[in-house]
């Protein structure tokens, strides 16, 4: 290895994705893990599945060992050109429905919560007091 690595682009590691010819790309490299489907651990029906693609998460998800990735520079054949390497889809929420419906600023009902019982009280004092002057 060392600085002349090869470099691929994702298009040119996606030829090789069959179970005669099986490249992976892991964390920005490629490799070539044909002589290893049969050995894989974690069987070959996997490795292919994540071929044509980067397969970093698929293979961190799993959380190899250190063995495991020891292993990787045996199959190791180049970097891939990262700018072929489409975007990751990040997962926007769908917007939520607005709560409050109602446009009335909440001070103003806050407001009239606390003065319409007051009004109320006043007019009853009100109609008293015109009811006793009769
Ligand atoms: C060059 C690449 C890879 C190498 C050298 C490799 C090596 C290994 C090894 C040695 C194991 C045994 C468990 C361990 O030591 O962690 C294993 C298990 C496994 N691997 Fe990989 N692996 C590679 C890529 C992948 C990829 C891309 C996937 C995709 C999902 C994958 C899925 C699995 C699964 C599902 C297991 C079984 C885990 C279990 O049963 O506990 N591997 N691999």
């Amino acid at each position: 290895m060392g600085g002349d690595a090869k470099i691929f682009t994702l298009a040119e590691v996606s030829e090789h994705s069959s179970s005669t010819d099986c490249w992976l790309v892991i964390e920005g490299k490629v490799y070539d893990v044909t002589k290893f489907l049969e050995d894989h651990p974690g069987g070959d029906e996997v490795l292919l599945a994540s071929t044509g693609k980067d397969a970093t998460d698929d293979f961190e998800d799993v959380g190899h060992s250190s063995t495991a990735k020891a292993m990787m520079d045996k199959f190791y054949v180049g970097n891939i050109d990262t700018a072929t390497i489409p975007p990751k889809k990040k997962y926007t929420p769908p917007k939520q429905p607005q709560y409050n419906q109602d446009k009335t600023p909440d001070f103003i009902i806050r407001l009239l919560q606390f003065l319409v019982p007051l009004i109320i009280l006043g007019i009853a004092v009100g109609i008293r007091f015109y009811a006793k002057s009769q």
